[in-house]
């Protein structure tokens, strides 16, 4: 069975890692509209958080997963309400996840974000510029995939269950010693490169002029 991520309470997959260091994913939730569930109260009417992330249910439930994972919530708020401790939270968790593997540096470590769409650029980016300016000296090559959803996982035709597919298969794909992507719209762009479409609100790669 996997560690814990760092303290808290993890959920991690029921049996035992079948593949290796390189086959692992950790995932930190953050909320956004993916995890949006509907109301359980009677005389509810907005959505809420439930206590399961849509990484979970989606993990949880695919037949043939040929990696393990584990999940750790680090707050559950549509992204507009992110504040700077939250993202300090989830680049403590980062940062630890990367010291403990100071002296595994054979094995990929792939993490996965996921996030509400509005500020995810804001919150990829603030981990990349915090992790850089780190003196680390040697690192495990590393890939933070962060993702999230036009529409709750709970709806039918919502794009979460898609775009986490596409996370967790785009951090076993290192193209850098360590990168910080946006996996969204079936893309996956690194986060100095990516914006955000205005009028689609599509991701998108900046295009550079020569
Ligand atoms: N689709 C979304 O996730 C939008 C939401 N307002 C958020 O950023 O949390």
């Amino acid at each position: 069975m996997l560690s814990s991520i760092s303290g808290g309470a993890a959920i991690s997959r029921p049996y035992e890692d079948p593949v290796g260091d390189d086959c692992r994913v950790y995932v930190f939730t953050l909320g956004g509209t993916i995890d949006k569930d509907y109301p359980k109260l009677t005389s509810g009417y907005a959505f809420e958080f439930g206590d399961e992330s849509a990484a979970q249910r989606i993990l949880e439930t695919h037949p043939n997963l040929g990696i393990s994972y584990k999940i750790k919530s680090i707050c559950k708020k549509d992204s507009l309400e992110i504040a700077p401790n939250d993202r300090d939270n989830l680049c403590l968790e980062i940062e630890n996840m990367i010291e403990m593997r100071r002296y595994h540096l054979e094995s990929l470590l792939r993490i996965v974000v996921t996030h509400g769409t509005d500020t995810m650029i804001e919150t990829a980016m603030y981990i990349k510029n915090k992790i850089k300016a780190k003196n680390w000296g040697l690192t495990p090559h590393f890939v933070i995939a962060f993702t999230g959803a036009t529409k709750p996982e709970r709806f039918v035709d919502s794009d979460a269950s898609f775009n986490v597919g596409c996370a967790v298969a785009a951090t076993s794909c290192p193209c850098e010693p360590w990168s910080v992507v946006i996996c969204m719209n079936g893309n996956v762009i690194p986060v100095e490169q990516c914006v955000r479409d205005e009028a689609s609100g599509l991701f998108m790669k900046v295009v550079v002029k020569k």
